[in-house]
């Protein structure tokens, strides 16, 4: 949980492969055979790969990077300093462009959601928003999936506040995302997570409800923080609008429905107790899934890089013609 997010999972894993392949160079003294680093460079990628179950970014650039590494390998041949400073840069450049076209992404994503959200206000009025755990610059390659849309609306004076749910029990709403809302100006305000149902229903707009997700299943089933699946619904109840904002990096085509993809459970002890403070009864049985499944139904629009998906399903996501590999 040091990096945290689906993109910047993905980058920090591209970038955690250079640096082993860098330590391979530098274990042989400025050179590594071709062998020595496949060895290196695949145990990083395994222990890369072990850190967290849900966020597929990880593994999806785990393989743009093994990719890359088969290519490169012949050319370290027996190991000599020339090649392998060829090696090492031809190898970063991957991780630097995963980097680079994520926040390319992001700004592309920013774009599309809030001409959407522009389109559909009417009279120009702000909106309120409700966002979930952190979608921000400190998740991603620097822009923000959710809040980067929320970051454009600002900049047309489209928000009217943004309801933080304070995310339990990882508090990213309430560490993170209130702290770039504030430091952008964006007018917010922090809410526990079980009074956004309140927020909505005493709202004299409906508003949005705006969430990235940690994948998107073939049929359009979105797994994000947990708490978002009851945003759904509660958005549907309350005529607010659902939209979730995820790169195609975020998107899982080999999975078909939400139900296959692997929740990620973390230990009891993040619900028992904050920081060294206990407070739940001793001997209590705790169950912490970290993510949920928002079915497909109960989205309004997924935006991607690629532009907005309203009510996604099946072969509107398969339209994107994304590979399987
Ligand atoms: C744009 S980040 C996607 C996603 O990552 C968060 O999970 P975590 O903080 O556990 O890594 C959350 O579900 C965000 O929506």
């Amino acid at each position: 949980m040091v990096v945290r997010g689906a993109p910047a999972i993905g980058i920090s894993a591209a970038y955690g492969m250079v640096l082993a392949a860098k330590a391979a160079v530098d274990a042989g003294h400025s050179s590594a055979c071709s062998k020595t680093m496949l060895v290196a460079v695949n145990a990083a990628s395994e222990l890369l790969a072990a850190s967290r179950p849900t966020a597929v970014n990880l593994f999806w650039a785990i393989r743009r990077m093994n990719r890359v590494l088969e290519q490169l390998l012949p050319t370290l041949g027996e190991g000599s300093v020339q090649a392998a400073e060829t090696f090492i840069k031809g190898f970063s450049a991957e991780a630097v462009a995963i980097h680079d076209e994520d926040l390319q992404n992001n700004l592309l994503m920013a774009r599309h959601g809030a001409e959407l959200i522009s389109a559909l206000a009417k009279d120009g009025q702000a909106q309120p928003i409700v966002t979930h755990c952190n979608t921000g610059s400190l998740a991603t390659g620097g822009h923000g999936t959710a809040l980067g849309v929320i970051r454009s609306l600002h900049e047309q004076q489209l928000v009217d506040l943004v309801y933080v749910d304070e995310t339990r029990p990882w508090m990213q709403g309430a560490r993170l995302t209130s702290w770039e809302l504030q430091r952008e100006g964006i007018p917010c305000a922090l809410i526990v997570d079980s009074a956004a149902a309140s927020m909505m229903a005493r709202s004299p707009r409906q508003g949005w409800v705006i969430v990235g997700a940690d994948r998107v299943a073939a049929n359009g089933d979105v797994v994000n923080k947990i708490g978002t699946y009851g945003l759904a619904v509660q958005a549907r109840y309350h005529g607010w609008k659902f939209m979730v904002v995820a790169p195609t990096s975020t998107f899982d085509p080999a999975v078909a429905t939400g139900a296959e993809i692997e929740i990620e459970e973390r230990p009891g002890s993040e619900i028992v107790q904050i920081g060294d403070s206990r407070f739940a009864a001793e001997g209590v049985r705790s169950i912490n899934p970290v993510f949920d499944v928002t079915p497909a139904a109960l989205i309004d629009y997924l935006v991607s890089e690629r532009g907005v998906i309203n009510r996604p399903r099946r072969d509107s996501i398969a339209e994107l013609k994304l590979g399987v590999d």
